[in-house]
C-alpha cells in the first residue's frame, strides 16, 4: 500500500502478509512509521489504498466483520456515554429497548455505572477509553482492531484498562489485532506478536507468547516475560540496523 501526495509516493507497506487465528489476541509492533496504522486502517476498510490491495478471507457470519477502535477520537462529544456505547447497535437497527439494555450491561462491565448520562467532556481520559471499549464489545464484532488505544494514558490507568480489556475479551472471545509501541504491553496482552520491519513494512517475525493467563502480578512468569521482551528488542534492533545499513 502506498500514499500519493504532492507528486510523491510513500510506500507504507510492501508484501505484508499476516495470518491471524480465530479469537486470538494478536499484537502488532514495529518501528515508528513502518505502516502499522496503515495496515489496520486498510483492514478496517477505512482506508482505500491509492495503490495495492488488501485481501481478507472472511468467515460466513452476519455480524459486522470488523470495527476499528480509535483512541478518544472514537467517541462523539455531543452524545452521552449511553448513546455512545449504543451507537453501533443503533446503526445495526437493534431496537431501542434492546440496545439500551446491552449498552447498560457493557457500561457496567467497564465500571462506568452512574455515568450513563454524562458527556465525554465530563470524563477523564481513562473513562473515555472505557466508553470506547464498551462500545466495541457491545457491538460484538467478530474482529476487533485497536490502534494504540491506551497510548496517552498514565501507567497505572493503562494497567487497569489492559486488565479490563483482557477480562472482556476472555468473557466474549473475538479476534483482536492490537497495534502498540509498548513492548511490555504487547507481551502482557498478546497470544502472539507480529514484529514489523521498517517502512515499507512487512512482518519480520511472529512470536508465540507462551505465558499462561491470567497474567497477574501473582501468576506471571516474570523470567519468561522479560525474555520475550528481550526477544522483541533484539528483532527490532536487527530490523532497524538492517534498514540503516541500506541507506
Ligand atoms: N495520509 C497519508 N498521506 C501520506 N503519507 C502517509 C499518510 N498516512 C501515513 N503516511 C505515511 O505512511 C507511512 C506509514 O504510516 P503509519 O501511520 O501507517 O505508520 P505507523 O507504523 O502506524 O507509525 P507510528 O508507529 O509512528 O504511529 C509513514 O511514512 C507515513 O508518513
Amino acid at each position: 500500500m502506498a500514499y500519493q501526495s504532492n507528486g510523491t509516493t510513500v510506500q507504507a507497506l510492501d508484501g505484508m502478509e499476516l495470518s491471524v487465528r480465530d479469537r486470538e489476541f494478536f499484537c502488532l509492533l514495529g518501528p515508528s512509521g513502518c505502516g502499522k496504522s496503515t495496515f489496520l486502517r486498510g483492514l478496517s476498510g477505512l482506508l482505500e489504498p491509492d495503490t495495492g490491495t488488501i485481501e481478507i478471507e472472511e468467515s460466513a457470519a452476519d455480524r459486522p466483520k470488523s470495527r476499528l477502535v480509535f483512541q478518544e477520537k472514537g467517541i462523539f462529544p455531543w452524545k452521552t456515554v449511553l448513546e455512545n456505547v449504543a451507537f453501533g447497535l443503533k446503526m445495526r437497527d437493534v431496537p431501542t429497548q434492546k440496545r439500551r439494555e446491552i449498552a447498560r450491561e457493557y457500561i457496567r462491565k467497564v465500571n462506568l455505572d452512574g455515568f450513563e448520562d454524562a458527556y465525554p467532556h465530563q470524563l477523564s481520559g481513562g473513562m473515555k477509553q472505557r466508553v470506547d471499549i464498551a462500545r466495541a464489545f457491545a457491538n460484538d464484532p467478530e474482529v476487533l482492531l485497536m490502534d494504540e488505544p491506551f497510548g496517552d494514558l498514565d501507567a497505572q490507568t493503562k494497567r487497569g484498562l489492559q486488565a479490563e480489556l483482557i477480562r472482556l475479551w476472555r468473557e466474549r472471545p473475538k479476534t483482536v489485532v492490537y497495534v502498540t509501541h509498548d513492548i511490555e504491553e504487547a507481551v502482557r496482552l498478546g497470544d502472539r506478536l507480529g514484529v514489523m520491519t521498517d517502512r515499507p513494512g512487512q512482518i519480520a517475525e511472529v512470536i508465540d507468547v507462551d505465558l499462561d493467563r491470567p497474567r497477574t502480578r501473582e501468576t506471571l512468569d516474570f523470567a519468561r516475560f522479560e525474555a520475550l521482551q528481550n526477544r522483541v528488542w533484539s528483532i527490532l534492533d536487527t530490523v532497524v540496523n538492517d534498514t540503516a545499513g541500506q541507506e
